[in-house]
């Protein structure tokens, strides 16, 4: 669903050169949840950016749902990102000025979809992520964790094939982190959707299939033991031969042995019981 190779991504910043990816590659198996670790400026934003088509690479190959991204018209990456991918970011992006209901419903009316069927998917998203009392509400009027709940919501009422979420839980306290993350683990599993969860909260993966761990733009060994009990994935990025160069190429997640797509392949769902 996701493949990546040989991945660089390179800013310039005051007349210098920041590498902020270095050579990534990454493979994410149809409805697998992957999550990326990696402390602050390691390039988990940036990598999650080329995903979404927002951002064009240097070098590299990006396949998202059999769109080679980096060779596409700017028009195949709009509808990318309005057919395909939901995105879901750490303050929310919520406009301000629109209730929760209003919110979710915006990229159907995007899409310019029927008004009944979008408030029935409206209602029925709401009803999932236990909002319904709240939708007339305006942000402002919700605490970190109902919105989050709505930009889930809103990411998820196209029904994206895949999802990319920014530090999803980071404005929010542990506790509520951690019941967003069990409630997006519950929808993407129930729709089948592919996501990508950004974070430096070790605790995110607990509720991910596979781990991987970027430093300094690159990919490293995959992050053992998460938060220390939880996860019990098939390890992404795990190694092969021991030779750290393996790791810049190596197919982590469900990705088969000519990098291709092989959704479940040896990848037994983390499932929290
Ligand atoms: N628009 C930009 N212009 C210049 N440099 C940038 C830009 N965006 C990111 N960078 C740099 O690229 C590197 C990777 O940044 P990125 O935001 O991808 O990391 P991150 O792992 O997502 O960090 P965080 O967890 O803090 O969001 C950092 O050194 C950052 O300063």
């Amino acid at each position: 669903m996701i493949s990546v190779r040989d991945l660089h991504k390179t800013y310039r910043h005051g007349g210098a050169d920041v590498h902020a990816l270095r050579g990534v590659g990454l493979d994410v198996g149809a409805g697998q949840v992957v999550a990326l670790t990696g402390r602050s400026g390691a390039g988990k934003s940036t990598l999650l950016n080329v995903v979404a088509g927002l951002l064009r690479p240097e070098q590299g190959s990006v396949e998202v749902d059999g769109l080679e991204l980096t060779t596409a018209r700017d028009a195949e990456l709009v509808a990318l990102r309005r057919d395909t991918v939901g995105v879901i970011y750490q303050e929310f992006a919520l406009l301000p000025l629109l209730t929760a209901e209003e919110n979710v419903g915006l990229p159907m009316r995007i899409r310019r979809q029927d008004t009944r069927k979008r408030d029935e998917a409206v209602a029925e998203l709401l009803d999932r992520v236990g909002l319904t009392a709240h939708a007339r509400q305006r942000p402002e009027e919700m605490s970190g964790g109902q919105q989050q709940r709505v930009a889930i919501a809103r990411a998820l009422v196209n029904r994206p094939r895949v999802l990319l979420a920014d530090e999803p839980t980071g404005q929010l306290d542990s506790e509520t982190g951690a019941q967003v993350m069990e409630l997006l683990r519950q929808l993407v599993e129930q729709e089948g959707t592919t996501a990508v969860v950004a974070t430096h909260d070790p605790s995110v993966a607990d509720f991910a299939d596979a781990v991987v761990h970027l430093d300094d733009g690159r990919v490293v060994s995959p992050a053992v033991g998460a938060s220390g009990d939880g996860y019990r994935g098939t390890h992404a990025g795990e190694q092969t031969d021991g030779d750290p160069a393996d790791d810049l190429q190596h197919d982590v997640g469900a990705g088969g042995p000519d990098g291709r797509d092989q959704p479940g392949a040896g990848v037994p769902r983390h499932r929290r019981t």
